[in-house]
């Protein structure tokens, strides 16, 4: 099938008999080496050579082969029409290719992790590492310390299957990790120096734009070098993909976080429990523990302001639930709230070494507002709030077995598509399988909550909180 032409065709149509013909989709072309470096070499993928494992007739993945980004549709004919000429993406299926543009025995690959940390970040290295040298007889591999900066900062640490073999048990990063320090020539200047030309980089949004300026340097250079993101946060705020690595570990910690809380709460008369979950711009991780403990009696996420006074307020939500149960349950995303907490002109300019706002601690703030609350409207009675902030606790612990079966994965879908020489792009789960997703759009695709959908619905039916629209309730 000619990918391209079918890309190109027109409009959803709806025949005489009413049967529609969805538009097509539209393959998102990804980098290749061999767009900038005419003489690239294609060699036969070393995995048809490997003595324990013979390749099934389908085992290559075709250039033809996609992963769809859209899987659901309207088939009204209405929502035909609305849909016009819209095409769908249609991304690259990621997997091992027949040819590889990379003679093994001269790959030099450096791994490198940047941001915050997340589980099962050493898992992906360890795959990396494994990965590389196994399926593909690669023996240059290479840790880069420190994040970005360690490129032009720090000596790299060779890396093989003996060094990493426990990394997968192991929370946090063995490279260590760190925020800031881009300096896009120096990098560039040290991959060159160092021979690196494959680079894998383990981050988040952050340290996907930064890779997108390092892939375009080096294609402006010319440079054989492959350049891979694998998108780690566990916020879960990366757009495209299904969900990133360490979140459902994250969700899975929370709970104890929650359960201690709503033992405090029931325990206490008139008890509050408060529990700060990770979430700077996203409340994925508050949502998903919210939906998964149901003893949650509250969840407030920077995708839906809140305010706490007043007729659908916060105030007057606990004020009932109290009455009602006694006991109530909030969990709150470090993100929810930042609009209404009292600042200075110079707290709302402050940003960390990479350029992300640093918030105000919601935590604290929220707590003082309930006492402050209680000790106005119900003198006399008792309230205990009880705060609970596991922020760290949450990321900073191995993966689970379905996160590291996800790092596993992640990291063979980078090997094999760097192998082939794709670069500028990311590997990831769409819809359930993995394809490769041009690094420009990962870069800027943002995964928020969107609380119009079912799953926000839903935490909404779970808790009866307000939807803090006001005067709506
Ligand atoms: N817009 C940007 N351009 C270039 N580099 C960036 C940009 N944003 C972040 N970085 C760099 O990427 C790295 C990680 O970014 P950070 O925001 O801390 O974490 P994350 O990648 O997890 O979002 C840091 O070294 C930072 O300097
Ligand atoms: O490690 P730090 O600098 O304290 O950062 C904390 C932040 O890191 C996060 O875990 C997200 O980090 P990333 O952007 O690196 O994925 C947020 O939830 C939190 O606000
Ligand atoms: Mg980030």
């Amino acid at each position: 099938m000619d990918l391209t032409t079918t890309a190109n065709s027109t409009a959803t149509t709806v025949d005489d008999a009413g049967v529609i013909s969805l538009p097509p989709f539209a393959l998102q072309t990804l980098p290749h080496l061999s767009d900038y470096l005419p003489n690239v070499v294609s060699v036969l993928n070393p995995i048809d050579r490997n003595p324990y494992y013979h390749p099934s007739s389908g085992f290559y993945i075709s250039p033809s082969d996609v992963v769809l980004g859209h899987i659901l549709f309207d088939l009204s004919a209405g929502a035909a029409a609305a849909a016009g000429d819209r095409r769908f993406p249609a991304y690259h299926r990621a997997g091992p290719r027949r040819v590889v543009r990379f003679d093994p025995a001269a790959v030099r690959a450096a791994i490198v992790t940047c941001g915050g940390l997340c589980p099962g970040m050493n898992t992906v290295i360890r795959e990396l590492v494994v990965g590389l040298w196994e399926l593909y007889g690669v023996r240059e591999i290479y840790g880069v310390p420190s994040g970005y900066r360690g490129f032009y900062s720090e000596e790299p640490v060779k890396l093989d299957p003996k060094m990493v073999d426990d990394w997968h048990k192991r929370g946090g990063t063995a490279l260590a990790t760190s925020r800031g320090g881009f300096d896009l020539e120096r990098i560039v200047d040290a991959i060159e120096r160092r021979g690196y030309n494959q680079v894998y980089a383990i981050g988040g949004d952050g340290t996907m734009k930064g890779l997108l300026k390092i892939f375009e340097l080096i294609q402006r250079r010319k440079l054989k070098i492959s350049i891979t993101g694998i998108p780690k946060t566990v916020d879960n705020d990366i757009g495209i993909i299904d969900k990133s690595f360490g979140f459902q570990t994250a969700v899975e910690m929370a709970q104890q976080a929650i359960s201690a809380a709503h033992v405090e709460a029931v325990s206490a008369v008139n008890g509050i429990g408060l529990v700060k979950l990770m979430g700077r711009s996203t409340g994925h991780i508050a949502l998903h523990a919210t939906l998964s403990s149901r003893d949650v009696d509250c969840c407030l996420i920077p995708e839906n302001d809140f305010y706490l006074e007043g007729k659908g307020g916060l105030f007057e939500f606990l004020d009932q639930t109290l009455k009602q149960n006694g006991h109530a349950v909030i969990v709150v995303a470090e993100g929810a709230g930042q609009d209404i907490i009292p600042r200075t002109d110079k707290q709302k300019q402050e940003r960390d070494e990479s350029g992300n706002p640093v918030f105000l601690d919601v935590g604290p703030w929220l707590k003082s507002e309930l006492r402050k609350w209680w000790a106005r409207e119900n003198k006399g009675a008792i309230l205990t709030v009880k705060y609970i902030d596991p922020t760290y606790m949450i990321r900073a612990v191995p993966a689970n077995a379905t996160d590291n079966l996800y790092c596993t994965l992640l990291a063979h879908s980078a090997i094999h598509g760097v192998m082939a020489g794709y670069t500028g792009f990311v590997s990831g789960p769409i819809n359930g399988n993995y394809g490769y997703i041009p690094l420009e759009q990962v870069a800027f695709a943002k995964n928020k909550v969107d609380i119009l959908d079912h799953k926000w619905a839903w935490v909404r039916s779970v808790t009866n909180q307000p939807d803090f629209l006001r005067g709506s309730t």
